[in-house]
């Protein structure tokens, strides 16, 4: 079980000589501060699918580079299967498999090469890395460019293999930053087919997307993240009344709407 409660994270940023017109277009911009994340909190069962929706901005990559150890949060905490982050941070970064979207590849070194790079720097044996590779390379079709260096391949090929370097160690937990953005629909299916099999094999993913068709396919529950806070955690039904993308997109709409009349108000009052 991984619990994720009330985190919260901010930037320091230039000093704007606009700062009122800025903030009421962001109500998270201080004077040379930006808190991107306020507050989310979420919780994710094993096998679970939870997918992580917001608007561009409201603050979900910075949400799931705090889960994956790349950011330290400023407040709240992350629990995985009983264990604090902070606690241990090393063992939690072992379990934990992020894509990014940089995909954080060595652009000179083939994927082959890459995933054994990475093999080694989780312990894995020669065995062990030969093992995975073979795995990986099925379920996510990566024989045809396994030798190529990454820098001459397409964004689908290089998400795959990106996606592949992050759980090249087997992971007990999936974070993926927008896996299927910008790919096309065979690359994209076997992204998904990837994610369910991770929940077949009861490990919990936690994934970001714009792609309602994708929540509707895949999501167990969903975490709606607007302006750097956690506006609605649940499933899908109790969001939209049905896993259908329409609804999911209606109620998504109606949603943004009622947290921008409410800062709208806020503003007001202040
Ligand atoms: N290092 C940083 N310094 C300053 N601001 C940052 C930094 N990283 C993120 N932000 C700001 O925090 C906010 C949230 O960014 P984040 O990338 O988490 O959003 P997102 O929900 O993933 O957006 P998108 O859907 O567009 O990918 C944005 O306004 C962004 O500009």
């Amino acid at each position: 079980m991984i619990i994720v409660k009330d985190l919260a994270k901010g930037f320091a940023v230039p000093k704007s000589g606009q700062l009122t017109q800025c903030k009421r277009l962001d109500p998270r911009l201080q004077e040379g501060f930006f808190n991107s994340v306020q507050s989310v909190s979420f919780r994710v069962r094993p096998g679970e699918v939870l997918g992580l929706l917001g608007p561009n901005g409201a603050g979900k990559t910075t949400v799931l580079r705090m889960l994956s150890g790349v950011l330290s949060p400023d407040r709240g905490s992350i629990e995985i299967n009983g264990r604090h982050w902070h606690q241990h941070p090393e063992r939690m970064r072992r379990q934990i498999g992020f894509l990014s979207a940089s995909t954080s590849l060595y652009e000179r070194f083939s994927v082959e090469e890459n995933l054994i790079y990475f093999g080694q720097l989780y312990g894995l044996s020669r065995a062990q890395i030969a093992n995975r590779i073979h795995t990986l390379s099925d379920q996510l079709e990566l024989a045809s460019f396994l030798q190529r260096k990454v820098v001459e391949l397409s964004l689908g090929m290089k998400q795959r293999a990106g996606i592949a370097r992050a759980v090249i160690h087997q992971p007990e937990v999936i974070v993926l930053d927008e896996p299927t953005t910008g790919l096309d629909i065979m690359s994209a299916q076997a992204v998904l087919d990837f994610i369910l099999s991770q929940k077949q094999r009861n490990r919990p993913v936690i994934f970001s997307t714009h792609k309602l068709e994708e929540v509707s396919l895949l999501c167990d529950r969903i975490a709606v993240v607007m302006l750097g806070r956690c506006v609605f955690e649940g499933s899908l039904t109790e969001f939209a009344g049905s896993r259908d993308p329409g609804a999911l997109r209606q109620a998504f709409v109606a949603c943004q709407q009622r947290i921008s009349r409410s800062v709208g108000r806020t503003r007001g009052a202040a």
